[in-house]
């Protein structure tokens, strides 16, 4: 898109503004219902390694929201925050809370299985599991001990429609999974994550390892599932981050440095780091 250049134009530190403008509507924070919302929130990966330090961040329901800054700033440990995935580290200490809607989720009353079924996650690289394509999908509800084959048949297909892969896979249900392609795999295992109806997404550098026509296909998806779902996504890429989110939160050395609107952390930082690192001047 080309755009004249005059006073009004506001800077956007190397981002592609129509990226930013495209189709994301004026959001404002005040105005959104509160998903998540982390309370000052530490992190601990031993004594000496501290790596979240007080957080206090509110993330909107039905929006992408996405985690920037440069590597080792705390953005994967917090997103994993949100199922209890740290849980699974030794040694991991934490302070403060981080609540899904009313409930901090850190209380010692929370089934953390069930936790996980209402937060999905996807990781960086595909990790379908050595089964069908249908397998794949079903798996979550399986576990759920839905047996029925009609209800299993209908979710299957509406999640891998919804993952924009149907179309790609419909004729080849029973192949092995593993035997697709990368930016398949990746949508296969949305699908999979999506198929048990959580509340809230977690994608973490989703596409980092994806060629840019798989990439471009996660990233239409995302555009297209915060309808249904509260997305929370790590991205090294901030033209990506442009691109999908509502709302940026930038950190840096495991503090949260500014957290806004998309277009205004692009166009305005308030923050001086965070211009910094917009700018390229390090990450
Ligand atoms: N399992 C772990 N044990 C000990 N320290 C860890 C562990 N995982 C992460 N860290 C440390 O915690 C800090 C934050 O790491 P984290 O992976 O959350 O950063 P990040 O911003 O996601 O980085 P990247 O963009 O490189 O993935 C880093 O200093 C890292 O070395």
């Amino acid at each position: 898109m080309n755009r004249q250049t005059n006073d009004k134009t506001p800077q956007t530190h190397g981002v592609d503004i129509s990226l930013i403008e495209r189709g994301v509507e004026k959001v404002k924070l005040q105005d959104e219902t509160p998903c998540l919302q982390v309370k000052e929130f530490n992190l601990y990966y031993d004594q000496s390694t501290q790596a979240l330090k007080n957080i206090n961040l509110t993330i909107p329901e039905r929006r992408v929201t996405a985690f920037i800054g440069p590597s080792g700033c705390g953005k994967s440990t917090l997103l994993r925050c949100f199922n209890r995935m740290n849980d699974l580290i030794d040694g991991v200490r934490i302070e403060g809370g981080v609540f899904l809607h009313e409930q901090n989720i850190y209380n010692k009353n929370v089934n953390v299985a069930d936790l996980r079924r209402r937060v999905g996650m996807v990781f960086q690289k595909p990790n379908p599991f050595p089964k069908s394509i249908y397998e794949n999908v079903a798996y979550g509800l399986r576990l759920q001990g839905i047996k029925n084959r009609r209800t299993l048949d209908k979710v299957v297909e509406k999640s891998l429609k919804r993952a924009a892969l149907w179309d790609e896979v419909k004729g080849r249900l029973d192949d092995n999974a593993v035997g697709l392609s990368g930016g398949q795999q990746q949508r296969l295992v949305i699908a999979r994550a999506i198929a048990i109806e959580p509340e809230v997404l977690l994608l973490d550098e989703p596409a980092s390892a994806l060629d840019p026509i798989s990439t471009l296909k996660i990233e239409e998806l995302i555009y297209e599932l915060k309808n249904e779902y509260t997305i929370v996504i790590v991205t090294h890429n901030m033209q990506q981050a442009a691109r999908v989110s509502d709302y940026t939160a930038f950190m840096y050395l495991g503090e949260l440095i500014e957290f806004g609107d998309t277009s205004t952390l692009f166009t305005n930082p308030k923050k001086k780091q965070t211009e910094d690192y917009i700018t390229g001047r390090y990450g």
